[in-house]
């Protein structure tokens, strides 16, 4: 069972941006998601983690290595997919990946030929494994990314909005490859879409502002929640009156029809009906700052 300690961690920009602000989270293996809106923080923190910038302050604990004071030894047991990734023109997904094993430390030959190959064929892409990842579509892209941070065993897995920009059949597919991953290593997935939180993470953290401003188990925090959902099919131009009389949370476009959602602990107004919340209420009610007294997870 591995161990991801984040004790106060503190990060102010040259430019005065406080982009971590004591940024506290304990994590254990499996899938942990963060989840936030542009920046909030979530690439400064995953960056920090992956020991590529250092905090101002705070702390970093990952199974009994001090982070900080030995980002080596973290860097051994570490797979770190960053939201952009650059590759060389022409080369091709073998070579790349073979060229990466050994910058990891997978010095030898045959062992190395063996775990290329196999990392290739779990990520679907042996059969492309010729061609140059710099003509890969995003998907296969992401595939690729995915297996240059599984070399070497990686205890810990950091992945940084790996599904922006995929489309739904390659989003599943990725979401496949990461539910595949072990148990027992940490993966720390950022995004800002919460149905990859709901597909795949047993723990999460809301990050807004630099802050960890929710943290508990998806399944807790949407039932907290039950009873207090309330939806109702609205004109566009009944809208403002309702946003500015009721504790609307999220407004959905659909079929050219706004739906509402609403919080409140009793029906907010006629018409409304309560509905089993979605991991999305919970993600806009504590984005709003609309969470009420929690049980299951924690208001930080
Ligand atoms: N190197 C930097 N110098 C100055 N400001 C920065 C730097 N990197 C990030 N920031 C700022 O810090 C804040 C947090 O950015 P960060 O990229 O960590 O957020 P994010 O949650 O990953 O957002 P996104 O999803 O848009 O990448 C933002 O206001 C951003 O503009």
């Amino acid at each position: 069972m591995q161990h991801l300690e984040i004790t106060d961690l503190c990060k102010t920009y040259k430019n005065g941006v406080k982009a971590l602000d004591n940024v506290s989270l304990t994590i254990s293996s499996g899938m942990f998601g963060l989840l936030g809106p542009n920046g909030a923080g979530k690439s400064s923190l995953m960056r920090t983690l992956a020991t590529l910038q250092q905090p101002d302050s705070g702390q970093i604990s990952f199974d009994g290595i001090n982070v900080l004071q030995h980002p080596e030894q973290l860097r051994m047991q570490l797979g770190y997919l960053p939201q952009d990734f650059g590759v060389y023109p022409r080369v091709s997904a073998l070579d790349l990946l073979d060229h990466m094993a050994v910058l990891k430390g997978v010095l030898n030959k045959k062992q190395r030929k063996e775990q290329v190959a196999a990392l290739l064929q779990q990520t679907n892409l042996y059969t492309e494994r010729k061609r140059a990842v710099s003509s890969f579509s995003g998907g296969m892209r992401q595939r690729f990314g995915i297996a240059q941070a599984l070399l070497g065993d990686p205890k810990l897995i950091i992945v940084d909005e790996p599904t922006a920009g995929l489309d739904p059949l390659e989003r599943n597919r990725f979401h496949d490859l990461l539910s595949e991953i072990g148990e027992n290593i940490v993966v720390l997935l950022s995004t800002h879409i919460v149905e990859d939180v709901h597909d795949l993470c047993s723990e999460m953290a809301i990050l807004a502002g630099g802050k960890v401003i929710l943290k508990g188990k998806p399944a807790s925090l949407t039932q907290q929640l039950d009873g207090m959902i309330w939806k109702k099919i609205v004109p566009k131009s009944a809208l403002p009156v309702y946003q500015q009389t009721l504790d609307v949370i999220s407004t959905r476009l659909t079929g050219g029809q706004i739906t509402v959602h609403a919080i409140s602990p009793t029906q907010p107004a006629e018409g409304f009906e309560s509905f089993y919340p979605e991991l999305e209420d919970v993600y806009f009610s504590a984005l709003f700052g609309k969470q009420p007294e929690v049980k299951g997870g924690v208001i930080c």
